[in-house]
């Protein structure tokens, strides 16, 4: 029997709302170029003048994103009041530690009813606080006013029109709905959740995870160490953003276990790439002088243990990365010490062994998954 030709799925729809994208790095240009292809009105904040006019007159960004052809109705500026003014809603992508001083700047320019989107992967040091957090601080606005985006989003393969997915997630479904409805195009597909603090931390902790199977990459072991840690590190990741708030299903999903799976396999992750040159020897000093792009694991360690400790979470795979950093583990050494630091033998804690209740909303996951396929994929954004 003949096939039946699918008909082209664009999801694009051109609405024309007029957004602000703050950082013109590689994912600040590539989320500009997604809110771009799906039919909103993109003006990219770029804090070097002659960035933002690459951007504006070339439609190109030859630092960050080589080879890549920008949309031509993207929009470009080194000056913050022009991309704000009328921006309906306002997506961050600058290094987490210069959010703060980004939003002071961001404040007087920022419209009164304003959705402001973080695209960050990092807390800050000096704090603890996750991006989001951070936000509510610095401006005058209403929590459900926030957002926050997190998945398995490497720029480059989304800058080439890779079809990905990712989650908006807001404590007002309504807000994250309407992010997810400019964020969806026909390569890029955004889902909605209300659990703010999972997506987050998801996006965090999954760079501590990469920096570690870099580090045991560079040292030269193989698939069954990198598969152990990343399993073993799902399970830290999951404990500790439970430990906060988090619901346990956000971390087996795109912004958890999606993002850890793509951070952890590919050589474009600036983490996994740091990682690598700590485990081929390289010193912590040496491999920040070389990384040219933002590598948050590095900022994020420390005030993560802080923060594990603070509940009593054992952390050990991120425990071992701060010992790598500081030099005081051999990087060779980080593979064997998988659990605890007790010589017992210890039961495998798992999923879906209910200690960290994920195992019911994993199996959740998998029946609706099933579900939607039986029914020819039909769902709405945040099914
Ligand atoms: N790249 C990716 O695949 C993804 C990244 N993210 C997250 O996005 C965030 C941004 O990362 P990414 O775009 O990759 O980083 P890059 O290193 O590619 O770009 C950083 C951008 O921030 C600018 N910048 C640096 N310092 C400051 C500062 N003090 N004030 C204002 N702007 C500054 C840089 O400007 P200049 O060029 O002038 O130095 C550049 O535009 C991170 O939190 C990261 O975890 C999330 C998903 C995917
Ligand atoms: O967050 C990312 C992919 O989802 C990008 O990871 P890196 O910051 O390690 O490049």
């Amino acid at each position: 029997m003949k096939a039946k030709a699918q008909k082209p799925r664009n999801l694009a729809v051109v609405h024309g709302k007029r957004v602000a994208v703050l950082g013109a790095g590689s994912w600040g240009t590539t989320f500009a170029k997604i809110l771009a292809d799906g039919g909103s009105d993109v003006v990219v904040w770029a804090r070097r003048p002659e960035l933002a006019r690459e951007i504006q007159e070339a439609k190109r960004n030859s630092d960050y994103l080589p080879g890549v052809n920008l949309p031509v109705s993207l929009r470009a500026t080194a000056r913050l009041d022009l991309a704000l003014a009328g921006a309906e809603q306002v997506f961050v992508s600058v290094p987490s530690q210069s959010l703060r001083e980004n939003l002071v700047a961001v404040q007087p320019h920022l419209g009164e009813n304003a959705i402001v989107v973080s695209l960050m992967k990092g807390v800050e040091r000096a704090s603890g606080l996750r991006m989001s957090e951070v936000i509510a601080q610095v401006l005058p606005i209403a929590p459900d006013d926030i957002a926050v985006i997190s998945g398995p989003n490497l720029a480059l393969e989304i800058a080439k029109q890779q079809p990905t997915a990712a989650v908006v997630s807001s404590t007002s479904l309504e807000t994250a709905q309407a992010v997810a409805m400019l964020a969806t195009n026909g390569y890029f597909r955004s889902f909605v959740n209300t659990d703010v603090i999972g997506t987050e931390f998801g996006g965090v902790l999954k760079n501590l995870i990469a920096v570690a199977i870099g580090i045991v990459d560079g040292v030269g072991y193989g698939e069954n160490t990198k598969a152990s840690i990343i399993t073993r590190g799902l399970v830290e990741m999951t404990d500790f953003a439970v430990a906060y708030g988090a619901q346990p299903e956000t971390l087996s999903g795109l912004a958890g276990l999606g993002d850890l799976i793509a951070t952890c396999q590919s050589p474009l992750s600036r983490n996994n790439t740091a990682g690598r040159l700590l485990g081929q020897g390289y010193s912590f000093g040496d491999v920040v002088k070389q990384m040219q792009q933002t590598t948050e694991g590095f900022a994020s360690v420390g005030p993560i243990l802080e923060l594990a400790r603070a509940k009593g979470v054992e952390m050990p795979i991120v425990e071992q990365v701060r010992q790598v950093l500081d030099g005081t583990l051999d990087p060779k050494d980080i593979a064997p010490h998988l659990t605890t630091d007790s010589d017992e033998p210890q039961g495998e804690r798992t999923l879906d062994d209910g200690q960290a209740h994920g195992g019911a909303a994993l199996w959740g996951s998998l029946k609706r998954a099933f579900h939607q396929l039986r029914n020819g994929g039909r769902g709405s954004l945040g099914d």
